[in-house]
């Protein structure tokens, strides 16, 4: 079995790419082979631009220790749009589009070519089921790919019902989960451990937690390391 992941999010900017970067670190740091990859991306500028060091794509090669190339870029993220936007509306906005078996094909060939004993982290994009290209959403890509899930949630008001939505969600469509991470979102009214230890008695997974600026916890990183 392959140790390829998919980080899904119970929403956009909550944390996904924050908590895959620093389980790369943490991966990398205890030896453990680990590759990341954002395949879709919006709200990306060119790699000539300045501003592109704060894309998924860029955190996420930093976070492998890789540098920002052409080639590495390509490899990481073969779908980047400007607009920051639903790719479907980002794609149209450049006059592309966007198609589901294309991108299935891709992300099955890279986890193919991933050696046994390594990790693969595919990050999705914006929400679970954020549209990905005009027929389908995330969830679409996630089932095709039959991998299982590692879900990212904030602790902003609201967080509990969108994680336990998503969750309930990848329940329903029988997507296996392999665990949630509260990543503490700026300015939430609630602790995050209150937030966490709501989310945990209404799901059957592990709920992790990363705080503001926090690094990978030890359970996290485990049960990781465990479905390589
Ligand atoms: N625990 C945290 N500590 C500090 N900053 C955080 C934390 N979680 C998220 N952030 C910051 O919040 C912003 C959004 O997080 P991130 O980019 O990881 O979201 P995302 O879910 O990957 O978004 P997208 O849907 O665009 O991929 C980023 O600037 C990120 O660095
Ligand atoms: C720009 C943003 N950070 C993401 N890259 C794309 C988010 C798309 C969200 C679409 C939606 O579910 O409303
Ligand atoms: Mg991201």
């Amino acid at each position: 079995m392959s140790g390829a992941i998919f980080i899904a999010g119970a929403g956009t900017e909550i944390g996904k790419t924050y908590v895959t970067a620093a389980l790369t670190r943490r991966l990398l740091a205890e030896d453990q082979a680990v590759r990341t990859l954002k395949p879709v991306a919006s709200g990306v500028p060119p790699v000539t631009e300045a501003d592109f060091r704060f894309s998924d794509t860029a955190i996420l090669l930093e976070a492998q220790g890789l540098a920002v190339s052409p080639e590495t870029v390509a490899a990481c993220s073969p779908w980047r749009f400007r607009a920051p936007l639903a790719p479907d509306l980002a794609a149209a906005h450049e006059g592309r589009t966007l198609a589901l078996a294309d991108l299935v094909a891709w992300c099955r060939s890279e986890i193919a070519a991933t050696p046994p004993d390594a990790t693969l982290l595919i990050e999705g994009v914006g929400g679970l089921m954020s549209p990905v290209t005009e027929e389908h959403t995330g969830l679409a890509w996630l089932e095709a790919l039959a991998l299982p899930a590692l879900l990212v949630s904030g602790s902003y008001l609201g967080a509990i019902s969108h994680a336990l939505t998503a969750a309930e969600t990848l329940r329903s469509r029988g997507v296996p989960l392999l665990g949630l991470v509260v990543c503490e979102s700026e300015g939430a009214p609630t602790p995050l451990a209150t937030v966490a230890a709501s989310i945990r008695r209404h799901v059957p997974v592990p709920v992790h937690e990363i705080g503001r600026g926090g690094a990978c916890p030890n359970g996290l990183a485990q049960a990781i390391r465990a479905h390589a």
